[in-house]
């Protein structure tokens, strides 16, 4: 029964993602005030704060870097982008990727304006503002390729995808937990995703606490696993991980703007023994 459930809960989740509407996501999502660069309190601007400090605090090296559901977005890989030659985009939805594709061949064929992000994260490097458009050019030569991903297969990439010896550090965002269908599922998703990395490779992870849905388009309700520390921590243990660092981030007020219910923000630094 727990396989037959198994494999139903998996493919319940990938018929709630038929619905996934990128632009509307990144409305959502990655606009103020979730987005606003103005504010402290603005929680892209904490997550990206972390990333940050997780590539640049010197124990983080290596080839390459795989990001992981990535979506259509690239606030992820902006500071990984400065230390990795090569940046493998992932996700399951053709839809994303071709969102990532209209930003890469920089012919206006994208939903949202990633500037403000560049801008902002050349200001954490201590380079002006303006050098945004240097990193742009940087993330355009160092993304090699933009491919399928399931993280529910033991091989969640094709094998063509990586190199014998996998990636040297995986990031990813708000994933595992939104796309399986219980903590189990979750448990084995970051099991999977860590065969792909190297051991003394880094896993970068950020997710989401208390949530158990959200809308990935207008009317399309999303199921999430809820999610607290110890049980991010537990999962993470059990997958063949090392802690080295848990943030987490608590959402104010007006922070909820009804398109899911997160509670909380977790930023996990790790790394594969
Ligand atoms: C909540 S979005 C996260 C997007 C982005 N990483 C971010 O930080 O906002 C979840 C992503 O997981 C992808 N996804 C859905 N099912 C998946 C699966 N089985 N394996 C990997 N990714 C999947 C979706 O297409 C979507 O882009
Ligand atoms: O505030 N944010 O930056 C932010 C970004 C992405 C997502 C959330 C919050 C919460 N919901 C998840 C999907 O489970 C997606």
């Amino acid at each position: 029964m727990e396989g037959k459930g198994k494999v139903n809960g998996v493919a319940a989740m990938a018929a709630c993602y038929q619905g996934f509407d990128p632009a509307a996501y990144l409305q959502y999502n990655y606009t103020p005030p979730r987005a606003d660069f103005e504010r402290k309190d603005s929680i892209v601007p904490w997550k990206l704060a972390c990333l940050h400090r997780a590539f640049t605090e010197g124990d983080v090296r290596g080839e390459l870097l795989v990001d992981i559901g990535s979506g259509p977005t690239l606030y992820q890989v902006l500071s990984g982008c400065e230390v990795f030659n090569k940046v493998l985009l992932t996700d399951f939805l053709e839809v994303n990727r071709q969102e990532l594709r209209g930003w890469l061949e920089d012919e206006g064929g994208c939903n949202l304006d990633w500037t403000p992000y560049l801008q902002h994260v050349c200001k954490l490097e201590g380079r002006r503002p303006s050098a945004w458009t240097e990193k742009a050019a940087k993330l355009r030569q160092v993304i090699t390729d933009i491919v399928p991903v399931d993280v529910h297969r033991p091989q969640p990439l094709a094998l063509y995808a990586l190199p014998s010896e996998g990636a040297d550090c995986l990031v990813s965002c708000f994933c595992l937990e939104s796309v399986s269908p219980d903590l189990a599922a979750f448990t084995r998703a970051l099991g999977h995703i860590g065969r792909l990395l190297r051991t003394g490779g880094h896993l970068l992870l950020i997710g989401a606490l208390g949530e158990s849905y959200y809308f990935g388009g207008p009317g399309v309700r999303i199921p999430v696993v809820p999610l607290n520390e110890a049980q991010v921590c537990a999962s993470l243990k059990e997958s063949g991980y090392t802690l080295i660092r848990l943030e987490v981030y608590t959402l104010p007020q007006d922070m909820r703007v009804g398109v899911d219910d997160v509670s909380g923000v977790f930023f996990v630094k790790a790394i594969k023994e």
